[in-house]
């Protein structure tokens, strides 16, 4: 029977690029995002070329009325989720904290903290009931320092952080390996939607440097899983060589 992983936020990113090599491992896979469309083209795609099953989920992660009952209604046989990635997040604006713009802050909030604690709710649930699992948490370098600017970002990241140590202590018990992914500069929409859309600002974020592509996190992510039983990576923290911390890089 085929291992099931399900990623939060595989419409693009990260998220997809996890889909990709997971189901290339020929795991079947539970895929949620907030865009129909892109959600149906990748796993079209990926049961096309891999074989596999996936289970597409439309929600919004904040929306934990709307997520819990689209969860809790799949088949029992898609509760058997190995390997659960909490990656739907984003950051929005990148202004000094007198001013922010309060709904960029909730919205950050909403996605980054409490959309994974929702679905970790509810999904660590079903892990404990089958006394295995492996939960892996996207953090940042936002989650472990601070940059200017980044304030709200940094600190939701910083909640994934504490949250993602917090979870190994209370599933401990329950035999679920529980990790962080920590990257700095990935070249995904993150900046095109932390600037609303602007791509010539998102761009020039990646000026002069090789940033991390997807592909490179989520093969870190597949080593992490791929280890065996009696080994659990706690934290991982992955950048490109240009960049030493949140702001320090080395631009050509
Ligand atoms: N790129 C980078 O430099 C870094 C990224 N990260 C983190 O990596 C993770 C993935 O980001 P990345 O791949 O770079 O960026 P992308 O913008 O490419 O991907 C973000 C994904 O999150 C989903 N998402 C956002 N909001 C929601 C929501 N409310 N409900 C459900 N899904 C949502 C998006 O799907 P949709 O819009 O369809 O809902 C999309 O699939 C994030 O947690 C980000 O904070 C961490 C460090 C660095
Ligand atoms: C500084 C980073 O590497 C990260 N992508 C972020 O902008 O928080």
């Amino acid at each position: 029977m085929s291992k099931i992983a399900l990623i939060t936020g595989a419409t693009s990113g990260i998220g997809a690029a996890c889909a990709h090599l997971f189901a290339a491992q020929g795991y079947n896979l539970i895929l949620l995002g907030r865009r129909e469309q892109l959600l149906t083209e990748v796993s079209k795609h990926l049961e096309d070329k891999y074989a596999v099953e996936v289970k597409k989920i439309v929600a919004d992660v904040r929306d934990n009325e709307d997520l819990s009952y689209r969860l809790e209604t799949l088949p029992q046989q898609w509760k058997k989720v190995d390997v659960l990635i909490n990656n739907a997040g984003l950051s929005q604006g990148l202004d000094p904290i007198d001013k922010g713009n309060i709904d960029d802050w909730d919205t950050m909030i909403d996605t980054n903290v409490k959309g994974l604690l929702y679905t970790t709710r509810i999904v660590s649930n079903w892990m404990i009931a089958r006394k295995s699992g492996h939960i892996i948490n996207i953090g940042s370098i936002a989650g472990k320092e601070v940059y200017p600017n980044g304030n709200v970002y940094c600190a939701t990241k910083h909640a994934v952080d504490a949250l993602n140590k917090s979870m190994r202590i209370d599933l401990l018990p329950h035999g679920i390996k529980v990790t962080a992914i920590n990257p700095g500069m990935v070249e995904t929409e993150f900046s095109k939607v932390r600037f609303k859309g602007d791509e010539g600002r998102a761009k020039k974020v990646y000026d002069g440097l090789e940033p991390l592509v997807a592909k490179d996190i989520a093969e870190a992510i597949w080593f992490v899983v791929s280890r065996p039983a009696h080994v659990n990576i706690n934290d991982m923290l992955i950048m490109p060589t240009a960049q030493a911390t949140g702001t320090i890089i080395n631009r050509k």
